[in-house]
């Protein structure tokens, strides 16, 4: 059976925002959805917040390059080592994206795993410091189906959700972080969901 080419979707223009549907095919889609549940080193850290402790509502691995080091809380941590599976996958999503982006380069990643529709991400930008002035973020999603929210910082225009299909690569680029927030709201949709979001980090001093 022939396969109609990949290409992809510009959901917004600027700041550019593109995805990919089908960037992994199925078998594969459904193999590394199962693999990943199974083998990477989830956590499910613990917040304090107003003085009281709470797990966040998901689990999260990071994982990259040894001096992809980031910041939490004040101290500085080294990522979990890759596991062959995600840097794989990770030269994979480099080359989709140089199609959009030549030259974007990622050295680490954070994994995101949804138990169900109750989990999920609240607000953010992924804007921190070690990540640069303008970060390129590329998402790859497995499992349910989900959509994630964006809203403006301005707040000029409104929000609006992407949908993020099982298989398919959302390419966040130059100024999305700084113009934009987005979050993954709890939604009655069942089952698992797992996102791996891969960033460039700049070295740091340990
Ligand atoms: O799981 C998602 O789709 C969102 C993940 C995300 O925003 C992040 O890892 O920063
Ligand atoms: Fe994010």
């Amino acid at each position: 059976m022939s396969h109609a080419p990949r290409t992809w979707q510009r959901l917004l223009a600027s700041p550019p925002l593109w995805r990919l549907d089908d960037a992994l095919e199925t078998g594969r889609r459904d193999a590394l959805l199962d693999r990943l549940d199974r083998e990477i080193p989830w956590e499910t850290p613990t917040l304090t917040l107003y003085g009281r402790r709470h797990p966040i509502p998901r689990a999260q691995c990071w994982m990259g390059d040894a001096e992809a080091r980031y910041r939490y809380s004040g101290t500085s941590f080294s990522p979990t080592p890759w596991h062959p599976a995600v840097l794989a996958l990770c030269d994979q999503v480099t080359s989709l994206v140089a199609r959009q982006l030549p030259g974007a380069t990622f050295n680490s990643v954070l994994l995101n795993r949804y138990q169900d529709g109750r989990q999920r991400m609240g607000w953010h930008a992924d804007d921190e410091p070690e990540l640069g002035p303008e970060p390129v973020i590329a998402a790859v999603s497995l499992g349910a189906e989900r959509p994630l929210r964006f809203r403006w910082r301005s707040r000029l225009h409104g929000p609006f959700n992407v949908a993020q299909p099982h298989g398919s690569l959302l390419l966040m680029g130059p100024g999305v972080q700084a113009r934009l927030q987005h979050a993954l709201l709890p939604r009655a949709i069942p089952g698992l969901r797992i996102s791996l979001t891969f960033r460039h980090v700049l070295p740091s001093p340990a």
